[in-house]
């Protein structure tokens, strides 16, 4: 059996003054593999992230992490670069921190920008960058350290059409290059599909997982799979039990 990287076991969270928001919820991501988290706002995804990425503990169940804190990177929806560093240094910047020279750091930094298509921006502000660039450049800084844990919170929330297509096939290559299991938060029923193995539905008040869609086919998608049958019924299989989970949130 695949080596699972992180899991949650009969895990609960309690928060004062507002009880039960998540849980009892079990989910186990696989090496290697991408898991898409889909369900109405308030549902307890986010939770669900940081209980996987360490950053909350649970209030009972047990969280276990065969990716250490240094093998854990996670990518936010705004992408919170440091306004002061060129794109090259933010990326340089958890390699330092983690007590790599600067130079191999810059040099590790270029070749992530370079996999991310922006080894043409390695001196760009952040204030330079368009909304898509800076999150290449988050992504790189996230992935600059080889994490064997990727999570990422609705990523491509504030971006277009276009853009979000576009990082979804280069998220895609790089999660198939680099090999890290990788779990990401949407509201986007296509992009769940689109990107992930795997998309598990979660229904609120608590936050519990409400069902599971397997999606085959290769890691990174053939051209075309828009347009596939498999494609257009694991969507409709993934609406029909949000529109469940949705009902039971109103
Ligand atoms: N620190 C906290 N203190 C109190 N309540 C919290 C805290 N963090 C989250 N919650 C509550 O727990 C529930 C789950 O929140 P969470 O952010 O995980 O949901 P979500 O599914 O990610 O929502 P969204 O899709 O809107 O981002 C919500 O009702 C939220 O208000």
């Amino acid at each position: 059996m695949t080596q699972s990287i992180a899991a949650l076991s009969a895990v609960e969270v309690d928060y004062p003054g507002r009880g039960r928001a998540l849980g009892p919820v079990d989910l186990s991501l696989r090496a290697g593999e991408v898991v898409a988290l889909v369900g109405p706002s308030g549902c307890g995804k986010s939770t669900a992230l940081r209980l996987l990425a360490g950053l909350e503990q649970p209030t009972r169940g047990t969280v276990t992490r065969a990716a250490g804190k240094g093998e854990t990177a996670v990518v936010f929806q705004a992408p919170t670069l440091a306004p002061w560093l060129s794109a090259q240094a933010n990326v340089a910047l958890p390699l330092e921190l983690a007590g790599t020279p600067r130079a191999a750091a810059m040099t590790a930094a270029q070749e992530a920008l370079t996999r991310v298509g922006l080894g043409e921006a390695l001196a760009a502000r952040p204030v330079q960058l368009s909304g898509g660039m800076a999150m290449r450049v988050s992504l790189a800084r996230a992935l600059v350290t080889g994490p064997r844990l990727l999570l990422l919170d609705e990523p491509f929330a504030a971006l277009d059409e276009i853009t979000r297509r576009a990082l979804a096939d280069d998220v895609l290559t790089l999660a198939e290059s680099l090999g890290p299991a990788m779990i990401f938060v949407t509201h986007n029923v296509e992009e769940a599909v689109y990107m992930a193995g795997r998309v598990v539905l979660m229904s609120p008040g608590p936050g519990r997982i409400a069902g599971e869609v397997t999606i085959q086919g290769p890691l990174v998608r053939p051209a075309g799979f828009r347009t596939t049958e498999t494609f257009r019924q694991a969507v409709e299989a993934v609406s029909g039990l949000l529109a469940q989970a949705g009902a039971r949130a109103a």
